[in-house]
């Protein structure tokens, strides 16, 4: 099951890139998994599948009648998910473990948002079912050096902030990664924050150490209505106008609105 994005930027200035890319110096750090399942066929059939129980599940994803329709399964959100590989057995058979790689759903559309001080946004041509897979937040994984190098810079130039922080925790090693797709990156990087959103971020680990993030519809969303999710959790976008004093306006519309996006300051 190759990877399937049709998708593209209307801005000659952002390269399209359906998975994150590591710059030269975090590829160093690159540790490929050394967790892979031996199944003959589909793994959904196999309890055996040594993937899905790094993920603490039987099964990751329920109704895999096909990849659209797939729901994932959040029994601990905590934990990140772990998806079949290259090096497993399963290969290219339709394993119910393999959704994230295969692309973002169809029917997503990027435009200018009612409220257009937004900018664009993600919206949806068709119905989603709640724990459906939406896209990647896919961009250049940069170093923490980097990624504050680069914040400061979007504030200084008034540029809207696209840069992620993914905190994790292994034990008491706090790990931190940094994905940026201002430059590369897939449609991941129209979602606009909401206080009430309609997606949430998972962390899932495919062919080595580096999180991929995922965004999955957290309730049905109707045809036609914005995609969202909610900065503040793991996310860096505290888009200054002033570092010092003012924050970025949230308009999101939301009755709980907190009046401004999330503001983080680890990479200050
Ligand atoms: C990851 S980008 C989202 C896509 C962006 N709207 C665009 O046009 O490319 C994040 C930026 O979008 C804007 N944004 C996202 N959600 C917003 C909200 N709820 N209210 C105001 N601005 C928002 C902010 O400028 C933020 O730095």
């Amino acid at each position: 099951m190759d990877c399937v994005d049709e998708y593209s930027h209307s801005s000659p200035q952002v390269i399209y890139f359906s998975k994150s890319i590591p710059t030269k110096e975090v590829e160093k750090k690159i540790e490929y998994s050394n967790v892979f399942c031996q199944c003959v066929g589909s793994c959904d059939q196999n309890a055996n599948c040594a993937c899905m129980k790094q993920s603490g599940t039987r099964y990751s994803y329920t109704d895999r009648t096909e990849l659209e329709n797939y729901v994932l399964i959040y029994k601990n959100i905590n934990r990140p998910t772990y998806e079949c590989n290259e090096q497993c057995q399963c290969k290219n058979t339709l394993c119910g473990n393999k959704l994230i790689q295969c692309g973002p759903r169809t029917g997503l559309i990027v435009k200018i948002c009612d409220d257009s001080r937004k900018g664009l946004g993600v919206f949806t041509e068709k119905l989603v079912k709640c724990g459906n897979f939406i896209c990647e937040y896919a961009g250049e994984i940069i170093s923490e050096v980097e990624a504050s190098m680069r914040f400061k810079i979007n504030a200084r130039v008034q540029r809207m902030n696209y840069i992620f922080c993914v905190d994790e925790y292994f034990g008491d090693k706090n790990i931190k990664t940094f994905i940026d797709p201002t430059f590369y990156g897939n449609i991941g990087r129209y979602l606009n924050h909401s206080c009430d959103p309609n997606c949430s971020m998972v962390i899932t680990r495919i062919n080595d150490n580096i999180p991929v993030v995922a965004l999955f519809a957290c309730r049905d969303i109707i045809e036609g209505e914005e995609l969202s999710y909610d900065y503040g959790i793991t996310d860096l976008s505290s888009e200054i106008e002033d570092p010092e004093t003012s924050r970025t306006k949230c308009l999101c519309g939301s009755v709980n609105c907190k009046g401004f996006l999330p503001y983080d300051t680890r990479i200050m």
